[in-house]
């Protein structure tokens, strides 16, 4: 089979001068340094680590630890070719107004709120800004000149500075990792083809909550309808080419 031509965003008056064709599903897409984000959803102990919110509600956190390995050598790449760094930290203030009262279907749905109300023991510990559980993990705190931003709810555009800070800096395409794939990445990354975002997500640098089918089934959404899929080897070996 013939191999399919790259995508090329149009870039009315501008050139894109640093770029490098990214393999990837449905077809590659050329990158450039100049106008792409790494967007690290919610790499929190909350979603990453053994006694975090995700592991005390019942999930399997097992491959987290690998998703934390990908994503090192993800920023390492980026942060090399000159790509700013997006952290998002998913949570509310510690007295969790910002979750919504019953009046809120996040306080029905958070199985993070769920939690606490079934084990009053945890009140104020699950996703409390200030507290560890909200906390980056260790081996991705962020690096000079990265910047944070706090969401409240899945999708990190909802009520966020994510598009502000995106558009001040020219950004027209994200690279999406983190956790959870089927859940706070995937909604981000919809919400970023709604807002005319070119979404990118590296499948071996996110981790899904729920069945395996979960991930599977994100990453078909993604390559069929909101956006492309690479690997972190196919990203950091074309990122790793950039030119100067
Ligand atoms: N970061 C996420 O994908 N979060 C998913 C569930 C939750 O926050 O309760």
């Amino acid at each position: 089979m013939a191999e399919a031509s790259p995508v090329i965003v149009e870039r009315p008056g501008q050139a894109a001068t640093r770029s490098v064709v990214l393999p990837a599903r449905p077809e590659p897409i050329r990158v450039s340094a100049d106008d792409t984000a790494i967007v690290v959803i919610d790499m929190q102990n909350a979603y990453a680590s053994e006694g975090g919110y995700v592991d005390l509600a019942g999930f399997d956190i097992s491959g987290a630890r690998g998703t934390i390995g990908a994503i090192t050598k993800v920023l390492e790449t980026a942060r090399g070719a000159g790509m700013p760094v997006i952290y998002l930290q998913n949570g509310w203030d510690a007295d969790y107004v910002e979750a919504g009262g019953p009046g809120s279907p996040n306080w029905h749905k958070s199985n993070a709120l769920k939690t606490m109300r079934a084990r009053p023991e945890l009140k104020g510990q699950l996703l409390a800004r200030g507290g560890w559980d909200y906390e980056l993990v260790d081996a991705l705190a962020p690096q000079p000149g990265d910047i944070r931003l706090h969401k409240t709810r899945y999708s990190a555009f909802f009520n966020s500075q994510l598009d502000s800070v995106l558009r001040a800096r020219g950004i027209r395409m994200i690279v999406f990792v983190g956790i959870a794939t089927n859940v706070c990445v995937e909604s981000t990354l919809r919400d970023g083809f709604h807002l005319e975002y070119f979404g990118i997500m590296l499948e071996d640098a996110t981790h899904h909550l729920g069945p395996p089918a979960m991930q599977e089934a994100t990453v078909y959404n993604v390559e069929k309808f909101f956006g492309w899929v690479a690997t972190v080897n196919d990203f950091c070996g074309a990122i790793g080419q950039m030119p100067e």
